[in-house]
């Protein structure tokens, strides 16, 4: 019987900080379950969810303002530490019964706080020591309310020059309160700080690991498939590469993939998926060429958003129409991950009174997403990774065998180049753009350049530039080529590649790319621009 991973679980609620996945990802790292929740949650499902610590996350809000969002009553109900981060701790304090005041200005940044009482949260840690060799510790802030008069129970255990309750503790019941953010990597120990508080002060044993999650979910694929047969819409990206890898452990046979060539995929991408899942993994896969399908019904077709729909409804139509032909298919498998999940559901933060905060989640474009299946397919859904982050997705995805370039290749929209041919898509679009990718990936491998980057990709622009070659003039189409960096996808920052190699690259693909006149890079971030350009 293997070991159940998440009995020892952190609850985090979310009071609509921009950090609090950064939160969850840390105390998964320390090796401890955890979800996220909103703010609101009442207290029955406070006490069913069974926590064996709780941590409350900062907030736009300020708890000065009558209405503002406060932790559900149970948790201090429930006889386990609590931890709060910033609005945390200051909603933490005020329901307590301290006291919060609204400073004069904002503190953003790098500050150093003093340990002036002893903690068991902060005992050991270190980055420098002041003139009575009290501990010091780098961290990073960003509030403008402060604790001013802590709480019965409560002592002061650090400080620094503009905040003198810059932490708190009342060890009697285990809680914690830290003005600074402990899960951004600025906060030097803030990972220890985290570890401690899930590890030692919760007593939650490290059980989250790669083994033991591929263990636990194929029991319960196992469990919920019984001997059912299972679709599953392979891509060859991370997250759906993974999802393959993991059914085909728990239930071999009884998986078959469905891989969609659409014509918009990447340079020898179709055989690579068939090479590596169809002949080395052994897996079921049927490729369905449906290239024409897409082209034609895309055919003079502009509008971003029209483009991803049509694309979004031929995917669907493809998956039913082999579902079908193969008969007793009763589940559709997909890559969901954790993220997906938090962001189609925590959109904007939910007030006291009812209201909505509008939030970061506002729909910029339609995803294309399998999700959007029409109820009427009678197929079931099984999301192996919903609970996952990105890089856990990673980790399995390499204990599971799969190869290293596979798991940690840029991920690749649905879409696919369908997205990067600006307005119409064609197939000689198509073919251009294919082979100036794959220069740019090529060369981007070649310089050591390609896993510093998180996402790079050639964008096709369906105007002419003027070129002279060889004595002679040509007018051809414009390559844009973009490269971020990024954890979350959620923001981006534009890599800063070296000229030498920029100039490399275009000089390569005006010379190798028939049709390709010109090379841009493009050096928008992410907000304003989102990653692709459609
Ligand atoms: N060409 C395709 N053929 C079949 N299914 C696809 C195809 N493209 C996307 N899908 C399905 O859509 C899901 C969502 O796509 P998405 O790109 O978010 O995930 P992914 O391709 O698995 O991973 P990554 O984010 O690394 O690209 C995939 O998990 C897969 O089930
Ligand atoms: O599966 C997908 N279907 C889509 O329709 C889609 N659109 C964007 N992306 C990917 O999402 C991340 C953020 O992209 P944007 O900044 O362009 O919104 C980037 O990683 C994009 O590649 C998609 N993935
Ligand atoms: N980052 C935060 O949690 C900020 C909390 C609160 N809004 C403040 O300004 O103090
Ligand atoms: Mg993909």
């Amino acid at each position: 019987m293997a070991v159940d991973i998440h009995a020892h679980r952190i609850l985090i609620l979310d009071f609509g900080a921009q950090y609090t996945q950064l939160i969850a990802r840390r105390v998964r790292e320390s090796g401890v379950y955890c979800e996220i929740h909103p703010w609101d949650m009442s207290d029955e499902e406070v006490r069913a969810f069974g926590a064996r610590g709780v941590i409350l996350s900062g907030g736009p809000e300020s708890v000065t303002q009558i209405h503002s969002p406060a932790a559900p009553n149970a948790i201090f109900e429930l006889g386990v530490p609590v931890l709060g981060i910033c609005y945390g701790m200051q909603t933490m304090a005020q329901q307590l019964g301290g006291r919060v005041t609204a400073a004069v200005h904002r503190e953003f940044g790098y500050a150093q706080v003093t340990m002036v009482a002893p903690c068991r949260l902060f005992d050991g840690l270190r980055d420098h020591s002041d003139a009575q060799g009290r501990a010091v510790l780098d961290v990073w802030m960003s509030h403008g309310d402060r604790v001013d008069e802590l709480p019965p129970g409560f002592v002061a255990t650090g400080s620094t020059n503009s905040v003198p309750l810059a932490a708190m503790a009342d060890e009697s019941r285990r809680y914690y309160g830290v003005q600074f953010h402990p899960e951004v990597t600025h906060t030097l120990q803030g990972m220890q700080l985290l570890e401690r508080f899930v590890r030692e002060i919760c007593g939650c044993e490290a059980r989250w690991d790669a083994d033991n999650i591929i263990a636990d979910s194929i029991s319960r694929v196992r469990e919920q498939v019984g001997s059912d047969h299972v679709l599953l819409g392979l891509s060859g990206g991370v997250d759906s590469s993974v999802v393959a890898a993991l059914l085909h452990q728990a239930i071999g046979r009884q998986l078959t993939c469905v891989f969609v060539d659409h014509g918009l995929l990447r340079q020898g991408e179709g055989d690579q998926v068939m090479e590596t899942f169809a002949r080395h993994m052994g897996v079921r896969v049927i490729r369905v060429n449906a290239e024409e399908r897409f082209l034609e019904a895309l055919k003079g077709e502009e509008a971003p958003e029209r483009k991803r729909k049509i694309i979004g409804r031929l995917f669907v139509e493809v998956f039913e129409e082999e579902s079908a032909k193969l008969q007793g298919i009763h589940w559709l498998a997909q890559g969901t991950i954790y993220p997906d999940v938090i962001e189609s559901a925590g959109a904007g933060i939910k007030m006291p009174d009812g209201t909505v905060r509008a939030g970061k989640a506002q729909m910029i474009k339609s995803h294309h997403n399998v999700g959007g299946l029409p109820e009427n397919m009678k197929l079931k859904l099984l999301e192996p990774l919903r609970e996952l982050f990105k890089d856990e997705v990673r980790r399995i995805g390499v204990e599971l065998g799969l190869p290293r370039e596979m798991v940690y290749r840029h991920p690749f929209p649905g879409p696919g180049l369908g997205v990067r041919i600006l307005g119409e898509v064609t197939k000689r679009y198509a073919d251009l753009l294919r082979k100036a990718d794959a220069i740019y990936i090529e060369e981007l491998r070649r310089h050591d350049l390609y896993d510093r980057s998180s996402q790079a990709f050639a964008v096709f622009l369906p105007v002419r530039s003027v070129a002279v070659m060889g004595d002679g003039r040509r007018y051809e189409y414009v390559i844009a080529l973009r490269s971020v960096e990024t954890i979350d996808f959620m923001t981006a920052r534009w890599s800063r590649l070296p000229y030498e190699f920029l100039e490399r690259v275009a000089s390569r693909i005006i010379n190798e790319v028939d049709g390709i006149s010109r090379v841009t890079y493009d050096i928008s971030s992410k907000p304003p621009a989102t990653i692709e350009w459609e």
